[in-house]
């Protein structure tokens, strides 16, 4: 089943009257349809299965880092359904010469941030989608965030930001590639 707009308009107008709001006047008449549209795109992650970007794949003798860092994520936090967003950077060291487009990485990580997320499951799942599709020997992956339901409500911490890494494979077992993937990440 895909999204259901029908239903997400009629929860919005509810919504709106909820809050003590009118939502037939001018400027909410077309809110619960944008709403739902938006919904659809920002949860369309929920509908598709992000580790089919990761099919695409050359040979390439290439044995050694490949980091694509500073991917902008947009995401929402599960509990409350307002965003998260920040960077992500995925490392990843190809096995027998099997890399996959650039582009892909990015794709992973955005098929995953498009659903009711927590900033773990988001930077664990795209570790675990890399290492299942491409078996390299190993993948890095950090996320850096700021939470908006930390910023604009609750404990109100503007500027915050949260760090989550997931590392498999020979990130895991080699501390001088995981510091060498860390600091390529930090200082270019
Ligand atoms: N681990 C984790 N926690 C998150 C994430 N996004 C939001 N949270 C936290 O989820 C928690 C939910 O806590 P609750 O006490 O149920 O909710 P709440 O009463 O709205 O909590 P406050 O935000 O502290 O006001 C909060 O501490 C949020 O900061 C995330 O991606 N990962
Ligand atoms: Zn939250």
């Amino acid at each position: 089943m895909g999204v259901d707009t029908d239903k997400i308009e009629q929860a919005v107008y509810m919504i709106l009257e909820a809050i003590g709001e009118d939502p037939e006047r001018e400027g909410l008449r077309d809110t619960p349809k944008r709403v739902a549209r938006m919904y659809k795109e920002v949860f369309s992650g929920l509908h598709e299965d992000p580790s089919s970007h990761l099919k695409v794949q050359f040979s390439e003798e290439h044995e050694e880092m490949v980091i694509v860092k500073d991917i902008p994520v947009y995401s929402m936090c599960e509990h409350h359904l307002v965003p998260f967003y920040g960077k992500a950077h995925v490392a990843y060291i190809p096995r027998k010469g099997k890399v996959t487009g650039l582009s892909k990485l990015a794709r992973v990580v955005e098929g995953y941030a498009k659903r009711p997320q927590l900033q773990e499951r988001l930077t664990s799942q795209t570790a675990d989608s890399i290492m299942k599709e491409l078996n390299p020997q190993g993948v890095l992956v950090v996320i850096e965030a700021e939470h908006m339901c930390m910023t604009m409500r609750g404990v109100k911490k503007p500027g915050s930001k949260t760090i989550t890494s997931a590392v498999r494979g020979i990130f895991k077992t080699s501390q001088s590639t995981r510091s060498e993937a860390f600091s390529l990440i930090e200082h270019h």
